[in-house]
């Protein structure tokens, strides 16, 4: 039966909270739940369960088992099922972006958004899903044959962040099923449903029972849980998406069993405007992309340093179009701003503007948590004279405070942007060709932003150097590549040893 959901929904069938083991839908080995909140309103609006670390064995094993059969599966029946449930996410994009809004407090066009360029990894990895090849090689020795095979390296666990709960599960899930992979996905405490909604439909279309499965968990027992898939010997490929000090913790455990590990970890990414940008393109760029899901995406600008020359008028362009901002409730017609989606991520926030002040920052727009509304909203904030000693600067924000540094020169803004242990995205506006070619050259990150605030794409491989993590998702070979595993074969032809 489904409970009285804040919301409308098309499909009920959608709304799902138990966990998905082996293709079943089942409650903790204890029985116990946690609550679903409303970033929006901090209103409990439904419930999951709570798996302990005592729950993994049953859903690896019913794992494994499904990829005995799973991984002789033909590349083109995978692709078919990749397709299908491609095409009813499509059918149920509204309501499960409804369900996205209530647990991640952002805008309901931004989680149509989410849906959209989700979308593009179910379909993009079914195309994936055939063009898996091998090499065939005549070597140096006479009669002989060498040949490589890629096979699925087994079961994956991926462990996903609330941010974009749709969009980081299904560049995974596309990855690892095309590749002949089955998965656990253990999903952020905040966005269980997301995640289920998605599991239905993966059964719906027609993936056989234990290829995808979702064990959810509260915050207290996220720790444990991760631990014991990671440390699990079935699990043979660990992807985790989150921040650089857990993402260190999954590595360790991984290396006990030398798993596979894909990292995507924090950002800290900056974001360089120079005397010859169009200072419209950049400011429209930046509003996007820090603004979007209130500044909580990995890929988000952190630190803005503008030129001397541009920095006066930069300032005034993106103060203006940021006061235009709407901030409210996600499913709330004509917000454009929603909440954070932890209450901890307000304190964060105020910490760093605090912080910025004593600095001699100087607040010109927002700068508190917005008082009188219930649910977890902060004012966009932008803060001049920014400095490098301030902890915005070393310190990721994850929330809708912005600031902006001046620099004189190229060289200034290059050693500025690098300076973070950091490396996930940098971007970058000018005009000048020579400094457009040498930036990309010179900047620490695994994904450079040219004259654009948005280059994620399932075509584009995703990730980070440094810091940022290791291992790339989508994009052609790469992605795919990390589910795989590489057989070399050497053939002896008759009258030869
Ligand atoms: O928050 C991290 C992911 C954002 C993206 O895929 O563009």
């Amino acid at each position: 039966m489904v409970p009285k959901l804040p919301f409308e929904v098309k499909n009920p069938s959608l709304f799902k909270d138990k966990s998905l083991v082996g293709g079943e839908w089942v409650e903790a080995g204890s029985g116990k739940r946690f609550d679903v909140i409303d970033p929006g309103s901090d209103k409990v609006w439904a419930s999951a369960p709570d798996n302990a670390a005592e729950d993994v064995d049953a859903a690896v094993n019913a794992a494994h088992q499904a990829f005995q059969t799973y991984k002789k599966v033909n590349p083109r029946t995978r692709a078919q099922w990749l397709l299908k449930w491609d095409a009813l996410i499509r059918e149920n994009r509204d309501d499960i972006a409804h369900i996205v809004t209530y647990e991640t407090g952002k805008p309901l066009a931004e989680s149509q958004g989410e849906l959209d360029y989700a979308l593009g990894f179910t379909w993009w990895f079914a195309g994936e899903a055939e063009r898996i090849t091998g090499t065939i090689q005549t070597p140096s020795a006479p009669g002989r044959r060498v040949f490589t095979v890629k096979q699925p390296i087994g079961v994956a666990a991926a462990l996903v962040p609330w941010n974009f709960p749709i969009a980081m599960i299904l560049r995974k899930a596309g990855a690892a099923l095309a590749a002949g992979c089955t998965m656990i996905v253990k999903p952020s405490p905040e966005t269980p449903l997301s995640v289920l909604a998605l599991a239905e439909l993966a059964m719906q279309a027609g993936f056989p029972k234990g290829v995808f499965s979702v064990l959810t968990t509260s915050l207290e027992n996220t720790p444990p849980l991760s631990e014991t898939l990671c440390r699990h010997p079935l699990i043979k490929k660990v992807t985790f998406t989150g921040s650089t000090r857990v993402g260190k913790l999954v590595a360790k455990l991984c290396s006990d069993g030398l798993k596979k590990v894909t990292l995507e970890l924090g950002g800290n990414c900056p974001f360089l405007i120079f005397d010859d940008a169009d200072l419209n393109q950049a400011a429209d760029a930046l509003m996007a992309l820090k603004w979007r899901h209130a500044g909580q995406a990995c890929i988000t600008a952190n630190r803005v340093y503008v030129q001397k020359g541009v920095y006066d008028k930069f300032a005034e362009i993106l103060t203006q179009k940021t006061s235009k901002l709407v901030v409210g409730h996600g499913a709330e017609k004509g917000t454009t701003m929603g909440p954070v989606t932890t209450p901890r991520s307000l304190d964060k926030a105020l910490n760093q503007v605090e912080d910025a002040k004593k600095y001699g920052g100087q607040v010109i727009l927002g700068g508190g948590k917005i008082i009188g509304k219930t649910g977890y909203f902060f004012e966009p904030t932008i803060i001049l004279g920014a400095k490098k000693e301030m902890l915005i600067t070393s310190e990721e924000t994850f929330a809708p405070v912005l600031a902006l540094y001046s620099f004189d020169t190229e060289e200034e803004a290059v050693t500025a942007a690098n300076n973070t242990s950091m490396g996930l995205a940098s971007y970058y506006f000018t005009k000048n060709i020579d400094r457009t070619w040498r930036l990309l050259e010179n900047l620490e990150a695994g994904m450079i932003g040219m004259n654009t605030g948005n280059a994620s794409a399932a075509e584009s491989p995703f990730g980070g150097i440094k810091e940022s993590g290791y291992g790339k998702e989508s994009g052609k070979d790469v992605a795919i590549n990390e589910y795989l595993i590489t057989k070399t074969g050497t053939l002896t032809l008759d009258g030869h040893f």
